[in-house]
């Protein structure tokens, strides 16, 4: 219910979300002021033509770490693989006393088959399942748009281009949104993904020796203070897209019919927004989640600064001379105003000097960011795997941008001309839309803070 939410609460939740961004000298409130006024509606219309609008990807892979533990996927397959004894394959079992509690709360609902399980879990599956509709005619415009480049794969693990179960996806037919995705799986995901492939502290802050081997999620905040830049940076980019993913779920929300009658209907939940960002309720890390997502936006959109110039002569494809034309020319409007942003992050802070130690770095970095883009095919949610997938697919290309180059740092440059350096369409795709996830999450949270107040 809307009215309970209190002026108190709506207090405590924005009123840290101002100022610094923190590891850049960029404010909360200019980057508000950039996106909602100048390039949330730019984009948001790029987005809709059909270069953006179709996204090849594979989501018949299958999860390279443990198997299917989707609370709804595992009631369809509960007879062959998805027994509770079963036991993943890379990374073992971790698995906290209350997670294995609601896990088998899930398990003994599904034996003895509740009616609201079974509701809750057809919600689920409806919900987060695709539609995959694709017209013929566009499938024989797919065949023309094959011609596109190809690249080294550098910080994400790419979905093999020629598979036969790459499929062009409709985004604006499946939109990120609340689906129901929740429990043991989505869990294991993001514990998976902080606790195994974010980066520990390199000293005990007085912990202890072992302090942050098993530093679980709810500590990564305070640690990832005390840690490197690079490590930091590493973290706030992760946590900034968890952010920006349950912004989404809040902003688009599927409440029940009113009273019982009529159709369940799309709304935002500011009760949902405040359960993950009020400081009450989630000890003292909203506001910096939410300053998280800021800073994921600040790296993309340095990237997409740096890549203007390659950018601008790329050509956006799809065999239909003015829609390509005013696609380029919404694109160009984009970079100007992107790249006149006077406060862009400075990606030459990272990784500084040649050393050893420094090149060591790196290259864990990269493999840490592969390896997340690889527990996106774990996801037991069609919806919210795709756009996992084409999320981290956008981070990952856009961290390819900014160490790309003979030089870094806020004015450097992609040259257009630099042979080295190609982007794929669905690298270009990805960092694309990727990037307008993190802007429509900054929009919305506009919404829920007119909604509060
Ligand atoms: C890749 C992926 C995509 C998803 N897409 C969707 C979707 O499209 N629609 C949908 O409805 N659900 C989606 N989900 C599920 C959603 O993200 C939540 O996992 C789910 O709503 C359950 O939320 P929760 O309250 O249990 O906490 P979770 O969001 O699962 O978070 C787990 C823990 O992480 C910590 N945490 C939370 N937020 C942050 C942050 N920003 N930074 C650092 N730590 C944090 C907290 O300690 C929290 O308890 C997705 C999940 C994943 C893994």
């Amino acid at each position: 219910d809307k009215l309970s939410w209190s002026g108190d609460a709506a207090d405590r939740c924005f009123c840290k979300l101002q100022g610094e961004v923190d590891d850049c000298s960029c404010k909360v409130e200019s980057l508000d002021s950039l996106n909602n006024n100048k390039i949330y509606p730019i984009l948001t219309s790029l987005l809709s033509r059909n270069y953006f609008r179709y996204f090849k990807v594979n989501l018949k892979k299958s999860c390279p770490f443990w198997s299917d533990d989707s609370r709804c996927a595992l009631r369809d397959c509960h007879v062959n693989v998805c027994q509770k004894d079963e036991v993943p394959i890379k990374i073992p079992d971790v698995d906290t006393h209350s997670e294995k509690h609601e896990r088998n709360k899930y398990l003994k609902e599904l034996n003895e088959g509740k009616q609201g399980f079974e509701e809750r879990c057809a919600e689920e599956r409806e919900l987060g399942a695709l539609d995959a509709t694709i017209s013929e005619e566009k499938k024989a415009e797919f065949q023309t748009w094959k011609e596109y480049d190809e690249t080294l794969p550098l910080f994400c693990d790419i979905d093999d281009e020629h598979s036969n179960d790459m499929e062009y996806v409709d985004l604006l037919l499946n939109p990120e949104r609340y689906t129901g995705y929740k429990g043991p799986s989505p869990r294991r995901i993001w514990r998976s993904i902080y606790e195994e492939n974010c980066f520990k502290p390199e000293k005990n802050y007085g912990y202890g020796p072992d302090y942050g081997k098993d530093a679980s999620i709810e500590s990564m905040f305070f640690i990832a203070r005390g840690m490197c830049l690079e490590k930091r940076v590493f973290f706030r980019l992760i946590s900034g897209l968890h952010t920006s993913i349950n912004i989404h779920l809040c902003d688009k929300y599927l409440f029940p019919a009113k009273n019982g009658f009529g159709q369940s209907y799309w709304d935002h939940n500011l009760q949902e927004f405040q359960q993950r960002f009020d400081p009450a309720l989630t000890h003292d890390q909203g506001p910096q989640r939410l300053k998280n997502l800021y800073f994921t936006y600040l790296i993309e959109l340095r990237a997409l600064a740096k890549a203007a110039p390659y950018l601008k002569q790329k050509g956006f494809y799809t065999g239909d001379n003015q829609e390509d034309e005013d696609v380029q020319k919404g694109v160009n409007d984009l970079l100007d105003i992107i790249r006149k942003f006077p406060d862009h992050f400075d990606e030459s802070q990272l990784f500084k000097g040649n050393t050893k130690e420094m090149q060591q770095l790196k290259s864990e970095f990269v493999l840490h960011f592969r390896n997340i883009s690889r527990i996106m095919d774990c996801v037991g949610c069609d919806k919210c795997k795709l756009w996992g997938k084409l999320q981290v697919l956008g981070m990952g290309t856009a961290l390819k941008i900014l160490f790309s180059g003979d030089s870094m740092g806020p004015d450097s440059i992609v040259k257009s001309q630099d042979k080295d350096f190609q982007l794929t369409r669905t690298e270009i795709v990805a960092l694309f839309n990727a990037f307008g996830r993190l802007s429509s999450s900054i929009h919305a949270i506009e919404t829920f803070r007119k909604l509060a107040s």
